[in-house]
């Protein structure tokens, strides 16, 4: 069953095309990741499904009817990316506020225990870190046992134990049934959670595949090694830096090594090994990406070229 669907989806601001002709589809018990660097469109995308905003082409569905219509987002839950809680409300005040809005929500208790949030009852929300007002905040996109959760960037700005103890939320939601929709930065959070992985860059879908395969389809190999200067090489998508090591992402590890030998370059401890998602995302996208979470910034050398999304959706250039 389908919860969530664009279909040919365009959104403009003014002259800024934020979306172009985007497909995709949530289907119930799915935990899918949106993926792209900063205005890629994530946001826009998340904003029509919940009908926040109107598409300017194409069209969204919500649970089969249109996003816009309250009775299609019964069963939605939504962290948008900014979220602000009254400040004098303690935490479960303000959960008690939300579940009144629903004929059956979860228990308070049982909330917040799954995030990780039962110290924090009896707290204003005003006194909290802003990692704990995050957390009640996509806490609270559950609170009325929805089918559906969308949730925009929901960890950016948290700790590794509060990113962990979101994503434990996340988890027991999804292995009850629940669809998930989790754009994100950390491609490590991607990879942790979601089963399919919706890359999106320039308002366009490069690729909709599970995690290994948008891996497989870039192709993308690390060639490690100790080395001083590097000769032109084949099919190089970036090369990086790194305590003394170099890292050659290219298309063909083999005609890397094959030029180094060949090329008589001095170099020792040499390294193949396949990409981390984070690595493919940066051949898939052609740029220097996003932050990343424990990762090394993008520094990928040049585009896509060689190294293109083979079975990706559209070419990062179009
Ligand atoms: N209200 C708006 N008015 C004008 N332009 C907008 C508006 N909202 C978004 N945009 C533009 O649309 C494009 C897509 O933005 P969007 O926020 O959807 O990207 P994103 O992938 O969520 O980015 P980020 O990761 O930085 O949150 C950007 O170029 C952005 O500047």
């Amino acid at each position: 069953m389908t919860l969530a669907r664009a279909v040919e989806v365009s959104r403009r601001y003014q002259t800024v095309r934020a979306l172009d002709r985007v497909s995709m589809e949530i289907h119930a018990g799915e935990l899918v990741g949106l993926l792209g660097p900063n205005g890629a469109g994530k946001s826009t995308l998340i904003n029509l499904l919940t009908g926040l905003r109107r598409p300017t082409g194409g069209r969204v569905e919500l649970c089969g009817g249109d996003p816009r219509d309250p009775a299609s987002r019964r069963h939605l839950g939504v962290t948008p990316q900014e979220t602000g809680l009254p400040p004098t409300l303690r935490v479960r005040e303000v959960v008690d506020f939300v579940a009144a809005h629903y004929p059956d929500p979860i228990r308070r208790d049982e909330l917040l225990d799954r995030f990780g949030l039962t110290e924090l009852a009896k707290r204003q929300t005003g006194g909290l870190s802003g990692g704990q007002k995050r957390r009640l905040a996509v806490a609270l996109a559950f609170v009325g046992r929805p089918r559906v959760v969308l949730l925009d960037e929901p960890t950016t700005g948290l700790d590794v134990q509060a990113r962990r103890a979101l994503w434990d939320g996340i988890r027991s939601f999804h292995v009850e049934g629940g669809a998930v929709l989790l754009s994100s930065h950390y491609l490590e959070e991607i990879e942790e959670l979601a089963q399919r992985v919706v890359v999106l860059g320039g308002g366009r879908v490069l690729a909709d595949d599970t995690v290994a395969a948008v891996r497989g389809m870039v192709g993308v190999r690390r060639v490690s090694l100790t080395v001083g200067e590097l000769p032109p090489l084949p099919g190089v998508v970036g090369v990086k830096h790194v305590d003394g090591r170099t890292h050659v992402l290219t298309a063909d590890s083999d005609a890397v090594v094959r030029a180094l030998v060949t090329g008589g370059v001095d170099f020792s401890d040499l390294e193949v090994r396949p990409t981390s998602l984070e690595e493919a995302f940066l051949a898939l996208t052609g740029d220097g990406g996003p932050a990343v979470d424990g990762g090394v910034p993008g520094e990928a050398d040049g585009g896509p070229a060689g190294a293109g999304p083979k079975h990706a959706v559209a070419g990062a250039d179009r």
